[in-house]
């Protein structure tokens, strides 16, 4: 089943449908059109926050879904689904796939990565598992845990990871290179000709968020120019 679900994703567009609570589009019933919209324009996925997001998505858009749950714990920098508990509920609302943090910050609690996918194993084998890394060794040690999916997420925000204002591509070519497990790219990708790179690079597939579903984010990008123009004129 998960094994098919990755087939349809290859070569294809993935969108990341994401608000948070600070965020004008921030709603179940937001991120529900936008996946909706998504699918009409072609995206073979969709990735999307929270439970209640993963729910009201599902009612209204039949594409594969990868869920994942930020949440902050006291002891740890790692909020993308940090623990069993947010894998647990992101699987019930219906996600085929869950996003965790497969970097090598310290997780909650003092858990070990291996420890944490064995768990998600055992209590969701029916779920696909994506590790978000940051680096090359990360993905390189989570593709030896058996995941699904690896994806450069995380690369630009851990301290130790490149940090740059473009997509790691060069992480996606050296994971990609190995030939190992589908490598997804991911992380401030704004154009489709950087979407083509990142597939000459050899990822299976593309995930854009920010540069279709952030409209704020979108708006100010155009209005920066207009700003700089009129400093220049
Ligand atoms: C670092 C982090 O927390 N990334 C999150 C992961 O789910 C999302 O906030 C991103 O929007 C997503 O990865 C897509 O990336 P971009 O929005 O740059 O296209």
């Amino acid at each position: 089943m998960i094994q098919k679900l990755i087939d349809q994703m290859a070569g294809g567009l993935v969108v990341s449908c994401q608000a948070l609570d600070n965020e004008p589009l921030y709603g179940p019933e937001h991120m529900a059109v936008m996946a909706a919209a998504a699918a009409e324009g072609g995206a073979v996925a969709i990735r999307a926050n929270t439970p209640q997001d993963v729910r009201a998505i599902k009612r209204k858009c039949g594409l594969p879904l990868i869920g994942l749950y930020k949440k902050h714990y006291a002891d740890s920098d790692v909020y993308i689904t940090p623990t069993l508990s947010e894998v647990k509920e992101i699987a019930e609302a219906g996600a085929e796939f869950v996003a965790v943090d497969a970097t090598s910050l310290p997780r909650p609690g003092g858990q070990s990565l291996e420890d944490f996918i064995a768990g998600i194993r055992e209590a969701c084998p029916q779920v696909g598992i994506v590790a978000d890394v940051s680096t090359f060794e990360e993905g390189v040690a989570a593709m030896k845990l058996g995941v699904d999916l690896v994806s450069s997420t995380l690369s630009g925000y851990t301290p130790h990871s490149p940090q740059q204002a473009g997509p790691d591509i060069e992480l996606v070519r050296r994971l990609a290179e190995l030939r190992e497990t589908p490598v997804l790219a991911e992380g401030r990708i704004w154009t489709p000709e950087e979407c083509e790179a990142c597939l000459q690079a050899g990822a299976h597939s593309v995930v854009v968020g920010t540069a279709i579903t952030r409209p704020q984010l979108i708006t100010r990008r155009f209005v920066n120019v207009f700003q700089s123009f009129k400093a220049s004129n």
